[in-house]
């Protein structure tokens, strides 16, 4: 008995001893083959990074990994392998070819959850081919367009107006308050009352729809990691996928309730409503049949997702920035009091969009807050097309490569926005049209090409309404102007704790 006991162990003993040497040796072979053969071999970058996914998900992890990339491409130059299998690119001009339009577009990586996605008939973002994705992204277009947008402006307006109320409380109470939180709740009350039919309220409540924005933004995790271990994301979809459901009483998984229910009862009881909703339901296939219902559902959670952190995180950002520089501030406000004074904007209610778009001044001072802070801090990456490219000159890069350019990094070059890039300068939208013609070009914020943001005319109207009312309407003061805010990257750059006073202006 006792023989046989010592004869199992020395064979377990041994069976470890070699499977640990066997794996080593299969590491070690691996990794030299993704350091010193693989097709990006002659691509530089960390040496972790080359040989493991591990360096993408830990800059990831970090919450830093805008300022992680950065430092990455000065040390490396504009192209560099962040993954044995992926490349970042840091020149502009990668742009217009990584993420061009047309048939040929290149794929998106299958790296995000689809649970309650229908992948026959996925909304625009979860599409991963080209064609899936064209053929999607021509049934819903029309919903999104600036002419749709402007006939839902009185709904917006009423929301700017409860965000109002709310910070004349806050004047009233004389102290300081997280202003962050009353963003939030502003965009997420804005994207619920235009795609949900029915705003969250949490303007009105003063809380978290049921947890909602919380459980949104917890779910970037998943996000991050399944962006740099796609493989993991077959989960989500296969048998397992019934148990990794998000629990439907609070977060995602209770924004994908609402939303089936919404959706279904504005198909049982149609609305005259001017909202996303309607618009999303009204869309037509190209042979004029109607859009299928699992793309509706998929379009408005997609809107709430995409649409409601991005929408406040920019709103904070050019707050911030104008607080952080006094002259711009001035300049904007005097912008704006002198269209008032010469009658261009309504005294009683809230501006129309279209008079706000005329201001140069505050058109620049939003360009340049999308450029020295975008919202999605990290890649959006795609794959390269079988055949292989050349992205920049020299650069070929095989088939099935993922290839990104981030957001953060290419607001910051120099080749493009000129030597002070680190500084907060509307100026440099309005000295010479064909600079500002090329900056056009290549903005990056909202994307680019054929899967560029659906939904940036929307954040424009919210945008422009909302900067041009606080800036008319308050002084915000900073409780600490050294420490304005805290920034995290998630998948998105979110800022939080924002704590300030506000006083009323008397005009
Ligand atoms: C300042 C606010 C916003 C920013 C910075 C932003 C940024 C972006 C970016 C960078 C992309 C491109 C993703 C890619 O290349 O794969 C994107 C796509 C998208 N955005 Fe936005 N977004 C904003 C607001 C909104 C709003 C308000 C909505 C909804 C109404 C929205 C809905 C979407 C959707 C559905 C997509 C997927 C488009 C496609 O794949 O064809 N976004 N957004």
């Amino acid at each position: 008995m006792a023989a046989s006991l010592e004869g199992t162990i020395f064979l377990a003993h041994h069976l470890l001893r070699y499977g640990i040497i066997y794996f080593g040796i299969y590491l070690l072979g691996k990794s030299s083959y993704r350091i010193l053969l693989h097709p990006l071999a002659r691509y530089p970058g960390p040496v972790l990074a080359r040989i493991s996914p591990f360096w993408r998900t830990h800059a990831q992890y970090s919450k830093r990994a805008h300022l992680i990339y950065q430092d990455l491409h000065q040390t490396y130059g504009p192209v560099v392998r962040d993954g044995p299998n992926s490349l970042s690119f840091s020149d502009y001009h990668a742009i217009k070819v990584i993420y061009g339009r047309g048939k040929d577009s290149f794929s998106r990586p299958n790296t995000f959850p689809t649970i309650g996605i229908n992948s026959e008939h996925p909304p625009i973002f979860f599409a991963v081919d080209a064609q899936t994705h064209q053929s999607a992204r021509r049934k819903v277009g029309g919903a999104y367009t600036m002419t749709t947008i402007l006939t839902m402006e009185d709904q917006i307006d009423k929301i700017v107006q409860q965000l109002e109320d709310r910070l004349d409380e806050e004047a009233a109470n004389e102290s300081y308050f997280d202003f962050s939180k009353w963003i939030n709740y502003f965009t997420v009350d804005i994207i619920s009352d235009l795609a949900f039919g029915e705003s969250f309220g949490c303007l009105r409540t003063c809380i978290d729809a049921n947890g909602i924005i919380s459980g949104l933004q917890g779910g970037h995790v998943f996000a991050i990691i399944l962006s740099v271990v796609p493989s993991l994301g077959t989960l989500f979809s296969g048998p397992l996928s019934k148990y990794l459901k998000p629990p439907d009483n609070q977060g995602i998984g209770l924004a994908l309730k609402v939303a089936a229910n919404i959706v279904s009862e504005r198909y049982k009881q149609p609305s005259e409503k001017k909202d996303l909703l309607n618009a999303i339901i009204s869309s037509k296939d190209p042979d004029r049949s109607p859009i299928h219902r699992d793309q509706v559902r998929g379009e408005v959670v997609a809107a709430l997702v995409a649409g409601g952190d991005t929408t406040a995180m920019s709103i904070l950002g050019c707050v911030g920035f104008l607080l952080r520089n006094p002259g711009v501030f001035s300049k904007l406000r005097e912008e704006i009091d002198t269209a008032y004074s010469e009658g261009h904007l309504p005294q009683d209610q809230v501006p129309r969009y279209a008079d706000l778009a005329k201001l140069p001044y505050l058109t620049a001072v939003i360009n340049e807050t999308l450029r020295f802070s975008p919202s999605v801090g990290a890649a959006f990456t795609r794959r390269t097309p079988e055949q292989g490219v050349e992205i920049l000159p020299g650069y070929y890069v095989p088939g099935g490569t993922e290839v990104g350019v981030n957001n953060w990094v290419i607001g910051r070059s120099a080749d493009l926005y000129g030597k002070d890039v680190e500084k907060f300068r509307p100026e440099r939208w309005l000295e010479d049209d064909a600079k500002t013609k090329l900056m056009k070009d290549y903005e990056f914020a909202f994307g680019h090409g054929a899967r560029i943001c659906i939904g940036r005319n929307l954040a424009f109207v919210e945008l422009f309404k909302t900067i041009a009312e606080l800036v008319r309407r308050y002084d915000i003061i900073p409780r600490d102007l050294n420490r304005l805010w805290t920034e995290e990257l998630k998948l998105f750059l979110y800022k939080s704790d924002m704590m300030v006073t506000v006083k009323r202006r008397h005009i």
